[in-house]
């Protein structure tokens, strides 16, 4: 089909040369992550309350949850998916033109091309979009009308979320006022085609997010699992539920009692498979700091933060993360 990327022939000469299939595929435990009902936060103090502590006791243990009555509509989930749907049905000669939908070069992203080890290999397809570029989105204004809608309310629920992990540890949420906003959030659309070889090659390569906090929505297909105890757990499809997981700038800013935990995306053989990801972060000139002493962490910017990234995926094809940070 003409919207695929050209996985086959730019891995076939990588694949050929490997036996070895992806580790832990057939060890992968099917417990339930914490699922919580934010219907309570608007009930009395006593359910407020406990709701509040589900959250923070999740973000610590798991760093992973899911989340029902989150003010997020089906209708509006429902758009998102459809117009994600369209927009990677492009061919893949337009999508990976340099400026698709008229946003920066680099939204459109696809596989690991530069990979040099089979292992590094993925089989999905993104377009990562920095949420004050959607305006430039004037060709396509029924998918800038669906992010507008979808940003429009999740915006809200992750503000609601991050100030009670915050509050929690008595950071004041003028904090977060100060340094995000809808204007320093990204989305990730994800798309993850059926793949031949689903166990030699993974969908997406394990990761914590560069955020405070993001909110996913999966499809009924499922894959997406996370690290717990030295084991993944695969997050069961749950249509009415969002799944927040910590990011490694909470981590940081915790001090580590919030942990930014590891996930990674299993392809399917026969299906695709889609996904829709809001990052809620901070300005490139934010500073991040562990609220408690001894701080684990030392002090940086999100610009440094991004910069070593950066750095660390040019040169070792792994992101490393908020562990090049600590004392
Ligand atoms: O596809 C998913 O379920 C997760 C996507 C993800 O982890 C990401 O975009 O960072
Ligand atoms: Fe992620």
């Amino acid at each position: 089909m003409d919207y695929e990327p050209p996985f086959l022939q730019t891995y076939m000469s990588l694949l050929q040369g490997t036996n070895d299939l992806i580790s832990d595929l057939s060890d992968v435990e099917k417990r339930e992550i914490p699922l919580i009902d934010l219907k309570r936060l608007k009930l009395d103090q006593l359910e407020r309350e406990e709701c509040m502590k589900e959250i923070t006791e999740a973000a610590r243990k798991w760093g992973f949850f899911q989340v029902v009555n989150h003010g997020v509509s089906q209708e509006v989930l429902k758009n998102m998916q459809f117009e994600e749907k369209e927009v990677f049905r492009t061919p893949f000669g337009i999508k990976s033109q340099e400026n698709f939908l008229n946003l920066p070069s680099r939204t459109y992203r696809w596989g690991n091309a530069s990979a040099i080890n089979p292992k590094q290999l993925m089989w999905s397809e993104a377009l990562h979009i920095f949420l004050p570029d959607i305006e430039k989105m004037d060709q396509h204004k029924s998918l800038r009308s669906s992010i507008e809608s979808f940003v429009k309310v999740v915006t809200p629920l992750a503000e609601n979320l991050v100030q009670i992990l915050a509050q929690e540890l008595n950071i004041n949420f003028s904090y977060f006022q100060q340094n995000c906003s809808a204007n320093t959030s990204y989305l990730r659309l994800n798309r993850y085609p059926p793949c031949p070889f689903p166990s030699k090659v993974i969908g997406l390569l394990p990761h914590a997010d560069t955020s405070f906090i993001t909110i996913v929505h999966q499809d009924h297909i499922g894959g997406l699992q996370l690290m717990k105890d030295g084991k993944w757990i695969s997050v069961k499809p749950n249509s009415e539920a969002l799944i927040v997981n910590v990011g490694d700038l909470f981590q940081a800013l915790s001090n580590g009692l919030y942990t930014s935990v590891g996930h990674r995306v299993v392809a399917a053989e026969k299906v695709e498979r889609f996904s829709l990801a809001y990052f809620y972060g901070p300005s490139i000139d934010a500073v991040i700091e562990s609220y408690a002493t001894p701080p684990l962490y030392r002090k940086f910017t999100f610009g440094e933060y991004k910069e070593q990234t950066m750095k660390d995926l040019k040169e070792g094809g792994d992101k490393v993360g908020i562990s090049r940070f600590l004392l």
